[in-house]
This record gives structure tokens, C-alpha cells and sequence, in this order.
């Protein structure tokens, strides 16, 4: 009974609700249209090229973008007005609240607050708090402390609202499962009805600290980290521009179907940039036109581990040392002008400098010497004096460049080896590719640091957000570098070291980046276990292969959710392709908006794309798909079929282990395995 009074007073919240919205929508209508007006208007004025009419386009221009950012919101909330309801007394401010969340905030006169953003600081008491005390925090401000004594969730379709359930984590997981059941877009999607607590930690930390998140495949790497892009926009607004946040990935597809959650996330203008694109525009004009980017050479092994940086660093240490004369500078008329003792204490306390900055540096305080020291001195002696010594310390003078000094330090290594005997040599291949300005990432990372240390003039502040994806993609010296160049910077990277394709020079475990990332209390590492992409049946065929892959260090927990079983059609056949043309059509016919057919590698890709008469992929789109499998990286798709995965194409090793557990992670509902040999090893169960 009182359900259904409960369930009247509801349904009577949400119309009212949906007609401030709908009166919203009209506001914003008319005043999008008076805007367009004016931006039209003051673009012919620029084009006449009136008086500041300029500056007036380019204001208008963001007053436009903020009317049709809140005419989209109000837009999409007569869609889903709302998800939660948190009912609390407010025990800081002595005051009972009643907040409905939604995705989008909405207010009527623009001040009253009908419903909250998912965003605002509150709303995390309905993501985190079970009933009773509790507190939420405020960026910037104490916490407030409360008592919740209302939790509700709902389950809201335009003007219907087909249920709700109160503070009962069954119900709300029974949503999650309904949520994750459905066929998805070629765009990643929002979870903000259903972010689960341990994720809604990571979304909401403080965006002044590093961290690594270590998460199982499907467990929303990808998606928290759009998410938690989002919350610091919206709570830092003061603090942060979008485009000082980049997200970095180590393919355009991955980076293009991230960018497809973007906007639906409230999120626009952030930079996105893949890995051997962004250390080349870190080095600015150092990055020459004629230099490319190759694939990972022999050494790679080698060149991607912290023993190599390190090698490199006290190479470079040495470089300064013999280059940088710290001797008294002794002048026949004036004395000591600088002290030996004086130029070390400088330099020991700027240990961030470029051996170039230093320099500056020094010759600015010789300068202010030679002023002081000739206080009583003729000016023209001054002058003479300041002339004489103005570019005492120019190492500049020798036209070094950063190729050349990398060459040097791999001619030791290889005559050599290092000191600590750790580098065999072998590095001619290097030196002959990187001569012709051939680098792949690793010489890249090593080049960026070479300038950091020898050449830098000024450090760069345009980003202050770094956000990793697929961080196990690269090697450690990748992020030592990026921590020198960036030092400004705070680090987001979100990886998971079982799908590390990249064997010899990815990251297989996180303990050398958590010693160059975690240096502060503040940074945290943290872990996912639950996977929310796939079905328990697929979940439980990825397990076997996860075992050979991570060695067991990282386990898979699926949320309860049943799919038709896995699918293997592994027996010699006449014609597969024409049996690959038979199933997808099957597929298709189930309505999935999805389906990726995966391959072991490029060749197999070719002859799948002949098969099927399709082009080669551009970027992430629904229908079919044909990938290899380190294309599907950090993708899903509703269905997937897997090309041939016999005991010829993967081998039983962990790198083999590592790519099929991709391939069979990308399957949101439905697996199929397609081939005409024995299936691999890696696929058999222990029993
Ligand atoms: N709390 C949640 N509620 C509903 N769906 C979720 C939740 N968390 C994740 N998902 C869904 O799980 C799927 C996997 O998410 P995502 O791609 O972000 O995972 P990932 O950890 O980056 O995976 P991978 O390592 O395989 O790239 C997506 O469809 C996402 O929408």
C-alpha cells in the first residue's frame, strides 16, 4: 500500500520534473536562436573587418557553446530525468535534503536545483554511503558530515517510471545486469546510473595525485577514466582547462572509440595523442621534420627497461660534469667573481635544470657579480668587464645535437657495456637507424630525455593531466621519461599487465612504475577485479587462459550474467569462408549492433577482408569488423568471432597466452570460435 502511494507521489515528481525541463528547453531554444543570430551578424563584421568585432565573435562564440551545452542537457534528461534519490539530514548545516541524481543537472530559473549532477560532491553519498552517518567530501572544503536514511534507485524511461527500489543492493545489482545485457553502440558508454563503489573511488580522487589502476579486462578502465576526466572538469572548473588534459594510447582506434564517450560525458576540447605522436610534439622543435618513427628494433628489450634509462642518465650526469667548468672564475682586476663553492650550491639547488638553463643561470649571477664587484668602478669598466664574461659558460657553442649525444652513448655501450655490465652491446642496428633519423619509441623517449637534461630552455606547462590507456603497451623508460619531461604533470594510468601483447617491451608487472609514479603519500595504486563486460560463460573460457597468461596474479570476478554458451566450431571443413559468411549472417539476424571478427595477425586479416569483400578499418563503427587481434585492444564489440585459433597460431606460451586473452575479452554477449584445425592448447581446461 505504501508502495504504491510511494510509487503515485514518484510518478507525480517525475512529470513535473520532465516540465521544467520541457520549459528549459524552450528558454534555451529562443536564446540559441538570438545568439546564432548575433554570431552571424559579428562574423560579417569581422569579415569587413569592423573594429573589435573579433574579440565580440569569439565571446559570442563560447556564449552560443554554453546554450546549446545546457540546451543538450536539458535535451537528453526528458530521455532519463534521473537515477537515484538520496534523503539525508545534513548534519553540518543542521538541514533534512531531499536530491534526486541524474546525468545531467537541471535547474529551474537557473538557480534552483532540481536535479543534481551525477558530478556534484553530494552525489557521491548515493555511490558510496550505506545508511546510517557518513560524510562526503568537498573539493577545497571540510567535509560534510550526514545521516542517510533514503537511498533509491530508479529505473526511468522518458515519461515512464517502470520501478524503483530502495537501498537494496540486490535490486540495484539485478539494474546492473539489465544495463550490461543490452547490445551496444559503436560508442563507449556511460555508467553513471551504475558506477560501483570501488569505481567511484578512483573517479573521485583528487586530481593532485598519480595513480595506477591495474584492472582486469571489462572491469571499466577505459570508462572510469572518461569518467573521472568529467568529475575534474566539472569540480576543478577553476583549476582546469580541458585542453590541458591529454589522453595518450598507442593506436587511432583505441583513441577514436574513446573519443566517442567523450562528449556524452560533458567532456570537450581535451587532447588526445598516440604514444610515438606525443614524445615526438613533447620535443618540440628538437622533433625535426625528417625524422620517423619506426617499428621496435632487436634492442627494444633492452631500450624499454629502467637499467637502460639509468645507463643513460649517468652517461648524461658525466656529459655536464665534463662540460661544465665549475672552476673559480678568477679575474686578473677583480678577483673571484664566482666561487667554485658558490657555483655548486646553485646547481645543487636547481637539480631539475638543463645543463643549458644552468648555464643561463650562472652567466646571470657572474653578470650581478661583476655589478656588485664594480659598485665603485667606472661604468665603461663595468662594461667592459660584463662583456668579457657574458657568455662565460656556452656549452651552445658546440652545436651538439640530441642524435648525436644519444650516438655517443650507445658507441659506449657497445665498445663497453655499461658499468654496471648489465648491456652487452649489440646496439649497431640502433646507431645505424637512429643516424638516419629513424627512432622508435624507445630512442624517441631516450632523445626527449637528452633534451631534457643537455638542451631545455623552458619547460613546457601546456598539459597538466596525463591519462594512460592500455598502459601495459609500453615499456618503463616511456614513463620515466615522461615523468622528467612532464614533472608538472599528474598521471593517470590505467593498464591491465595480462593483456601486455607487447611481451618483450610492455609492462608484464607494475613494480617498477609504481617506484617512478608512486613517490607521494597522496598516489595510490589500485586494483578491479570484477569484469562487467562479459558473460559468465565467456568470462569462465577466458579464465583458463588467463591462468597461462598472468601466472594467476590477477583473477577474473564476473558480475552473475548468463549469455548462450561459448560456441566452437574447430573441425576440418570444405569451404570456411563460406561457413564465416553463414554464421555472421546468423549473428546479424540476432539484431547485435556490433560483431568483430578477430584474427592472429595481419595476413589472416587480409585473407578474412577478401573473403568478405570488406575494406580495411578506419575507425570503430557498428556492423562487422575485421581486426587483428592487437587492433582490439581496449575494444568490445557485441559478438565476436574468433578467426582460427588452432595450436599452429597460438603457440603454448604467455605472449601467445596474453593476445588470446584479449581476443576473447572483446566479447560482450556471444563467442564463437571458428577454425579447421585442433583448438590451442591454451583453450583446453585443466580438467
Ligand atoms: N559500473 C558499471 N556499470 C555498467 N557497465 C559497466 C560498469 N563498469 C564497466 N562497465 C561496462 O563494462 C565494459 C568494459 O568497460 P571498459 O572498456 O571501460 O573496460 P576496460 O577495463 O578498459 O577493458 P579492457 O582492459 O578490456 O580494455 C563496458 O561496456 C562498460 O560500459
Amino acid at each position: 500500500m505504501e508502495k504504491n502511494q510511494d510509487m503515485l507521489l514518484e510518478q507525480q515528481r517525475l512529470l513535473s520534473c520532465l516540465e521544467i525541463i520541457r520549459e528549459n528547453i524552450r528558454e534555451y531554444e529562443e536564446k540559441e536562436a538570438v545568439s546564432k543570430k548575433e554570431v552571424t551578424q559579428l562574423f560579417q563584421a569581422v569579415k569587413k573587418g569592423e573594429g573589435d568585432s573579433f574579440g565580440l565573435l569569439e565571446a559570442e562564440k563560447n556564449i552560443l557553446e554554453h546554450i546549446q551545452n545546457s540546451l543538450r542537457k536539458n535535451r537528453a534528461a526528458l530521455n532519463k530525468a534521473y537515477f537515484g534519490r538520496i534523503d539525508y539530514d545534513d548534519e553540518s548545516y543542521g538541514v533534512t535534503e531531499s536530491r534526486y541524481i541524474g546525468k545531467n543537472g537541471v535547474t529551474r530559473n537557473s538557480n534552483e536545483v532540481m536535479i543534481v549532477d551525477w558530478r556534484a560532491p553530494v552525489s557521491s553519498v548515493y555511490y558510496e554511503n550505506e545508511l546510517g552517518k557518513g560524510s562526503y567530501e568537498v573539493p577545497g572544503s571540510e567535509p560534510v558530515n550526514i545521516r542517510l536514511f533514503k537511498k533509491r534507485t530508479y529505473d526511468l524511461q522518458g515519461e515512464k517510471l517502470l520501478g524503483f527500489y530502495d537501498n537494496d543492493t540486490a535490486a540495484s545489482d539485478e539494474l546492473l545486469v539489465k544495463y550490461l545485457s543490452q547490445h551496444k553502440e559503436a560508442v563507449l558508454g556511460d555508467i553513471i546510473a551504475t558506477i560501483q563503489k570501488e569505481q567511484n573511488e578512483i573517479i573521485r580522487a583528487t586530481p593532485y595525485k598519480n595513480m595506477i589502476v591495474q584492472g582486469v579486462a571489462g572491469s571499466g578502465k577505459t570508462t572510469v577514466a572518461l569518467h573521472r576526466i568529467s568529475y575534474i572538469l566539472y569540480n576543478y572548473e577553476e583549476v582546469y582547462k580541458p585542453s590541458e588534459f591529454c589522453i595518450v594510447g598507442s593506436s587511432d582506434m583505441l583513441l577514436n572509440y574513446i573519443s566517442s564517450g567523450l562528449p556524452e560525458l560533458d567532456v570537450n576540447h581535451v587532447r588526445q595523442m598516440r604514444m610515438d605522436v606525443f614524445l615526438p610534439y613533447l620535443m618540440e622543435k628538437s622533433w625535426k621534420k625528417k625524422f620517423s618513427i619506426i617499428e621496435e628494433d632487436t634492442k627494444a628489450c633492452k631500450k624499454s627497461r629502467l637499467d637502460f634509462v639509468y645507463a643513460l642518465e649517468c652517461f648524461l650526469k658525466k656529459w655536464i660534469e665534463k662540460h661544465l667548468n665549475l672552476q673559480d672564475i678568477r679575474d686578473r682586476e677583480l678577483g673571484v667573481i664566482l666561487s667554485q663553492e658558490n657555483m655548486q650550491d646553485t646547481r645543487s639547488r636547481n637539480p631539475e635544470l638543463s645543463l643549458f638553463q644552468l648555464e643561463k643561470l650562472l652567466n646571470q649571477r657572474t653578470r650581478q657579480r661583476i655589478q656588485f664587484l664594480c659598485t665603485e668602478k667606472e661604468e665603461g669598466f663595468r662594461k667592459e668587464k660584463q662583456k668579457a664574461y657574458r657568455n662565460y659558460f656556452c656549452s651552445s657553442k658546440n652545436k651538439w645535437t640530441e642524435i648525436q649525444i644519444y650516438r655517443t652513448f650507445l658507441e659506449e655501450l657497445e665498445q663497453a657495456g655499461d658499468e654496471t655490465h648489465k648491456f652487452e652491446g649489440g646496439y649497431k642496428e640502433t646507431i645505424a637507424h637512429v643516424e638516419k633519423g629513424q627512432m622508435d619509441l624507445y630512442d624517441t623517449a631516450a632523445l626527449c630525455l637528452i633534451r631534457k637534461r643537455i638542451f631545455l630552455k623552458k619547460e613546457t606547462d601546456e598539459f597538466s593531466q596525463i591519462i594512460l590507456d592500455e598502459a601495459q603497451d609500453f615499456g618503463e623508460t616511456v614513463y620515466y621519461v615522461l615523468r622528467q619531461v612532464l614533472p608538472r604533470c599528474y598521471f593517470t594510468i590505467m593498464g591491465d599487465v595480462s593483456q601486455n601483447i607487447r611481451y618483450e617491451t610492455g609492462l608484464n608487472d607494475w613494480e617498477d612504475l609504481k617506484k617512478i609514479l608512486l613517490r607521494d603519500d597522496r598516489d595510490s595504486f589500485y586494483l578491479l577485479a570484477k569484469s562487467y563486460r562479459n558473460t559468465i560463460e565467456i568470462s569462465q573460457y577466458a579464465g583458463r587462459v588467463l591462468e597461462k597468461a598472468s601466472l594467476g596474479n590477477y583473477k577474473i570476478q564476473p558480475v552473475i550474467r548468463h549469455g548462450n554458451p561459448v560456441c566452437v566450431q574447430m573441425q576440418q571443413r570444405k569451404d570456411i569462408g563460406k561457413q564465416l559468411k553463414a554464421l555472421l549472417e546468423n549473428i546479424q539476424q540476432k539484431g547485435f549492433e556490433t560483431i568483430a571478427v578477430i584474427c592472429r595477425d595481419e595476413k589472416d586479416t587480409e585473407t578474412v577482408r577478401k573473403v568478405l569483400q570488406t575494406e580495411q578499418e578506419e575507425g570503430f563503427h557498428n556492423g562487422i569488423m575485421v581486426l587483428p587481434v592487437t587492433l582490439t585492444k581496449g575494444l568490445e564489440f557485441d559478438a565476436v568471432v574468433l578467426w582460427q585459433p588452432d595450436t599452429l597460431r597460438y603457440e603454448m606460451n604467455v605472449k601467445e597466452a596474453k593476445l588470446l586473452y584479449v581476443a576473447i575479452t572483446r566479447a560482450l554477449h556471444e563467442l564463437y570460435l571458428l577454425g579447421e584445425n585442433e583448438q590451442t592448447e591454451l583453450l583446453k581446461s585443466r580438467s
